[in-house]
């Protein structure tokens, strides 16, 4: 059979701006993106980001994405091909006490940078979403991209908004997108270059990782009544470099597979509370102080992703599919980054 020839992507030449690129996962594309031979910008308001988190390789813009003139201007000056967008306010009960604020910068920003790619001709998003846009009570067996949709919270509901506004866009023919609706986003780059370091971080495994290391009295555990097999909370948590890995697929497959496709990023196999309070308890040799508390508002019992259509679709082989790796990479991280936790800096401790 005469082998098919394949031209070669011309967008995949070109930088890949990545937006909040100076936060816990941007700063691990743009580091997996120059590793992969990729020319990086980072656009960033640094709101919550950290300047000293964007990779020496990268080219930092500070910009606010809901300035579309300025975005334009900095995606025709650096002549970017595709766009990464990660920037978005994150913080599920910061978004119920303040669901304005969340609409005005997760849908502002995404509005405005979409009209800002139509204007520079910038063809490709691959766009950070979440498994907080599926219904509720679909939680409890694994969760596949055709579940239904319907977010409890107005984090979830931005960023179901803005996945609409990329297809509605897409369908106009003036860009290709790809979806990623990532589960719960943990570990550091196993290389220790970059980590989570957001100042009032709120998941689960930073906070353990502080507690253990002494940069907080104890972990609060909300909830020991849920219907699952010890009572706290099950969650799939995937590895921030895999997650990265899943980018740079979805990005040089943006032409083929990935085209205007939408993949849950997880593993599939959910851990509970309790299950990442023992494994830190291992690594550390060490008990982990704890407290007990009503369960949190909003919470789910369950969340655990069908993951198996981006690994079939694109080929994705995640490295770092084991809790202990993940919780040994955050604690490596918070270990050597407390001075600036501990201290409320914003400067690089090193
Ligand atoms: N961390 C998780 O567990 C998780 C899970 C699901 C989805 N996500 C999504 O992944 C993305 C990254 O999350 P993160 O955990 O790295 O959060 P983060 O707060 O560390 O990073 C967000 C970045 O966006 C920047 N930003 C926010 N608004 C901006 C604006 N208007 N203009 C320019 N920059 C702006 C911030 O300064 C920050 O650097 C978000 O879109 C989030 O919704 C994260
Ligand atoms: O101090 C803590 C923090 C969390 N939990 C529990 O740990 C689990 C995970 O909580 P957390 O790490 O806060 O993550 P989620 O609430 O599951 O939400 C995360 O995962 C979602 C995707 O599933 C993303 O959309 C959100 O942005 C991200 O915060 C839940 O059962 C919590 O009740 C505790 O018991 N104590």
């Amino acid at each position: 059979m005469p082998i098919p020839h394949l031209e070669p992507d011309p967008i995949l030449s070109r930088p890949v701006m990545v937006t909040g690129g100076a936060g816990y996962v941007g700063s691990h594309i743009a580091l997996a993106l120059l590793d992969a031979g990729h020319t990086v910008v980072v656009a960033d308001n640094l709101c919550t980001g950290l300047r000293w988190l964007v990779p020496d390789g990268a080219a930092f813009e500070q910009v606010d994405l809901r300035d579309g003139d300025a975005l334009e201007q900095i995606m025709r000056r650096h002549e970017v091909g595709a766009v990464i967008h990660c920037a978005a306010s994150t913080v599920v009960p910061d978004s119920v006490a303040d669901p304005l604020g969340y609409y005005g910068n997760n849908i502002g920003a995404t509005l405005s940078l979409l009209g800002a790619m139509a204007r520079a001709a910038v063809g490709r998003i691959i766009f950070s979403s979440t498994a907080a846009v599926y219904r509720a009570d679909t939680a409890g067996a694994p969760i596949a991209e055709d579940a239904p949709t319907d977010p409890l919270s107005p984090y979830g509901a931005t960023k179901l908004m803005a996945e609409r506004m990329i297809r509605d866009t897409a369908a106009t023919g003036i860009l290709d997108y790809t979806i990623l609706r990532y589960f719960n986003v943990a570990g550091a780059d196993p290389d220790g270059r970059a980590g989570q370091s957001t100042p009032a971080a709120t998941h689960l495994i930073k906070l353990a990782c502080e507690t253990a290391c002494g940069h907080r009295p104890s972990l609060t555990i909300y909830g020991t009544d849920w219907p699952t097999p010890d009572g706290t909370g099950v969650r799939d948590f995937v590895h921030v470099s895999d997650l990265a890995q899943a980018h740079i697929m979805a990005l040089q497959q943006g032409a083929g597979a990935a085209r205007n496709r939408i993949f849950n990023c997880g593993y599939g196999s959910g851990y509970s509370v309790r299950d990442v309070i023992k494994e830190l308890e291992t690594a550390t040799g060490s008990a982990l102080p704890i407290q007990t508390a009503p369960r949190r508002a909003g919470d789910l019992a369950q969340v655990v992703a069908d993951g198996r259509a981006l690994a079939d679709a694109l080929g994705w082989r995640p490295q770092y599919a084991d809790l202990s790796r993940i919780i040994a990479h955050s604690l490596a991280w918070e270990a050597s980054h407390s001075t600036t936790k501990r201290q409320g800096l914003t400067g690089h401790p090193n």
